[in-house]
């Protein structure tokens, strides 16, 4: 998995694989504007708009010399606007790529951009090493840059973002970040999803065992990583090997949470699914999901399961001393979700009973009531942090780029998902996915990794066809197509 590092420590990775793979910086420079540039081909933007470089006197800039180069040569009318003063020096490789720009090149100050032509904007004035506070001239660069009605694109990161912190100056706004080696923090935190847009992230050539060398919490989960934590059944595997789950939920007018998540938990394996339901509601339950059982008797023995759900569609009222019993009577890993949530929020002297290693994956509403309202991102993960270790319990913030945060501490930020799932019940369907993965004895960690990753994908493959139409239904009708897609059987 993608270590994500701090911005200082950007440098220090450089120099370790510039040693290692015995390449110059500037090769590294032009590697990753190689890397820019086969992504925009693969866009097949119009040769017809004009392509505008903004660059700075750093690296970054330098990046957007080079970018400017290789896309002239691809035929592309492209126009460099410095942001820098004559006199300024620039970096080595920026001033290498500087020098490299040819005479098809329109060079300019930033001060004679129109911002009112058709074009696309590349951003490359500031890079991870921008630093403090703007100055007054680059603060003069970024409301020149935003007042650009077209795209712009960020090269790294958006000029004016801190790389590991919450924005608190002006920056750019950029529709498409194309970020080097490895996503940088801030591009994660929902408060900067106006600034940065979509993510595009690419490799460079520094392998993950480089990283090895840097202590991070932070991780970036991609499509790669996810085999390795799925298990294997073999030919005579039979429903048992499977796992039996059970999921608690459901109440009068929200029975649906319920059906969504036990028809997720099928989807994605389960052997037997049970439904602990009000029994005056269990119709719904059985013909909507006639291969899920329903549980309808006062005392369950909860030992019969391999994984239990509780949560979604419950209802608060009345509800705490069924969670109180069920933390009293069952000693594995739960998933707790939506009102059990809500009732631990409520009944904070139920948290350490909670079984250890369970799993509570609460949306930002949810996280608030639980924890406290934070003032930024930065804070939420600090408070999942403490959380998690204090009552050795792992947490998922949900919503874009969802954070799995473990037990040990480590905070694992989830690569796929779409703004499509941003629909009612898409969270029963996690909880769903995550009981089942659980209960075919998958271990929390486990479970967090595969569920997390494939219910974004399932969303992913759903809103390729449906759009701003997907619904939860078609989030659990994709899960199958998310094993074929990561070749897992
Ligand atoms: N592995 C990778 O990721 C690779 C990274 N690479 C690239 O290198 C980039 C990092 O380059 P970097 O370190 O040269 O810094 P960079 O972002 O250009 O910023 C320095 C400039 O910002 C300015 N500046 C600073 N603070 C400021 C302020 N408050 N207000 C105003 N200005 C301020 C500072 O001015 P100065 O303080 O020097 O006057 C200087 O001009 C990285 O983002 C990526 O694009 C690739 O080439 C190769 C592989
Ligand atoms: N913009 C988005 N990008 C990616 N995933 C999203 C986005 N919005 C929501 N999701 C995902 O959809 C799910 C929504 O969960 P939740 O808010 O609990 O929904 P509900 O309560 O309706 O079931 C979460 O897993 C979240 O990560
Ligand atoms: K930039």
């Amino acid at each position: 998995m993608l270590k994500i590092l701090s911005g200082n420590q950007v440098k220090k990775l450089d120099s370790a694989h510039l040693e290692l793979k015995v390449i110059s910086s500037f090769e590294l420079m032009e590697r990753a504007a190689v890397g820019f540039s086969n992504w925009w081909k693969s866009k097949l933007f119009s040769k017809n708009l004009p392509v505008f470089v903004f660059c700075g006197a750093g690296n970054n800039g330098g990046d957007g010399f080079a970018i400017a180069r290789l896309l002239h040569k691809m035929d592309y009318t492209v126009s460099v606007f410095k942001c820098f003063e004559d006199r300024t020096s620039l970096s080595e490789d920026a001033g290498k790529n500087y020098a490299l720009l040819s005479e098809g090149i329109e060079i300019k100050s930033w001060q004679e951009f129109d911002p009112t032509r058709k074009g696309i904007l590349i951003d490359a004035f500031l890079g991870v090493g921008f630093k403090g506070a703007l100055r007054s001239d680059a603060e003069g660069i970024i409301e020149k840059i935003n007042s650009f009605t077209g795209k712009i694109i960020a090269v790294d990161i958006p000029s004016g973002l801190p790389s590991d912190d919450v924005l608190k100056g002006n920056c750019v706004r950029a529709s498409i970040t194309v970020t080097f080696a490895f996503p940088k923090l801030s591009l994660l935190f929902p408060e900067h999803a106006r600034n940065v847009g979509e993510i595009v992230l690419v490799d460079i050539g520094i392998s993950d065992g480089e990283y090895d060398s840097f202590s991070s919490s932070f991780f970036y989960l991609r499509d790669r990583d996810i085999s390795g934590f799925h298990r294997e059944f073999h030919r005579f595997s039979h429903k048992g090997d499977f796992g039996k789950v059970l999921l608690i939920g459901g109440s009068k007018g929200k029975m649906g949470a319920v059906v969504l998540s036990s028809k997720s938990a099928l989807r994605t394996g389960s052997g037997l699914v049970s439904c602990k339901v009000d029994s005056e509601e269990r119709l719904i339950l059985q013909t909507a999901v006639p291969e899920a059982m329903c549980r309808l008797e006062e005392k369950i023995d909860y030992r019969e399961f391999d994984a239990i759900g509780v949560g979604p569609g419950l209802g608060t009222e009345g509800k705490t001393a069924l969670l109180e019993d069920l933390f009293e009577r069952y000693s594995k890993p739960l998933v707790l979700d939506a009102d059990a949530i809500n009732l631990l929020a409520l009944n904070q002297h139920l948290i350490p009973m909670i079984p250890k290693n369970s799993i509570l994956t609460p949306h930002l509403g949810e996280f608030d009531r639980l924890l406290g309202t934070s003032v930024n991102h930065l804070e939420r993960l600090e408070k999942a942090f403490l959380f998690c270790k204090k009552w050795g319990l792992n947490l998922v913030i949900k919503g874009a780029n969802s954070v799995i945060c473990l037990a040990d501490g480590r905070q694992i930020f989830n690569s796929s998902g779409t703004k499509y799932m941003a629909t009612g019940g898409s969270g029963d369907v996690l909880t769903g996915i995550l009981t089942s993965f659980l209960g075919q004895s998958y271990s929390p960690e486990q479970a967090l990794i595969c569920g997390v990753f494939h219910h974004g994908l399932a969303g992913e493959l759903a809103g390729k066809i449906k759009r701003r139409g997907t619904i939860a239904s078609d989030i659990i009708e994709a899960i199958p197509d998310t094993f074929i897609q990561l070749d897992i059987s």
